[in-house]
């Protein structure tokens, strides 16, 4: 069990099972885009470690660049999506993998993907680490999901509760 300010949380996803995910997830992205130079753009400040490591699975040539979103605070969403580091990427008639480590009500993703889509790229992938069916309440097309999970708010690997607990190695579920 962890601590994190009031909160306890327990064990839930094991660094090892994230890492062999990680690795079929980055062998079936090398496989999708072998004849692209893609664009990997991950989605701050969640995804800093999931995209570090997936990448390192990743065996095909790719730029990698990143954008900042917010819309939690606490253990809940605001219902609203804050820019906080905009694209420097050039995205027209790029093929685009967005990088997210969770896709819960779906209001990030859809507010990114619309930001996304003014660009022009001649595609978007959209990967997840995790993925909340039950929570989601924007439809979404995700092309990659690493684990689908129960509608709990979780931590840890990327993932945090009031900034705190990104830098855990495994997830943590909240108790
Ligand atoms: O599907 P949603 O309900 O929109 O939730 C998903 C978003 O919530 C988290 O970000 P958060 O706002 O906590 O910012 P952070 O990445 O800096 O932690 C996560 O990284 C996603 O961007
Ligand atoms: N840390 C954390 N951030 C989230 N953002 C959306 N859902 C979650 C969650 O379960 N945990």
């Amino acid at each position: 069990m962890v601590k994190i300010i009031d909160k306890e949380f327990v064990p839930f996803i094991t660094a090892e099972a994230i890492d062999s995910r990680l690795q079929e997830m980055g062998e079936m992205i090398s496989k999708d885009f072998k004849d692209d130079n893609p664009i990997i753009l991950g989605v701050l400040n969640g995804a800093f470690m999931f995209l570090s490591d997936l990448a390192k699975y990743i065996k095909i040539p790719a730029e990698i660049s990143f954008i900042k979103v917010s819309s939690y605070q606490g253990i809940s969403s605001t219902g609203e999506v804050k820019d906080l580091i905009g694209l420097d990427a050039k995205l027209q008639g790029r093929k685009v993998i967005v990088v997210e480590d969770i896709i819960d009500t779906g209001l990030s993703m859809t507010h990114l993907l619309k930001k996304l889509k003014i660009n022009q790229p001649s595609q978007i992938s959209v990967v997840t680490l995790l993925f909340k069916p039950e929570a989601l309440k924007h439809q979404l097309k995700i092309d990659y999901i690493g684990f689908e999970i129960p509608n709990k708010f979780v931590v840890g690997y990327g993932l945090d509760y009031d900034g705190f607990g990104r830098n855990l190695p495994a997830i943590y579920q909240l108790k």
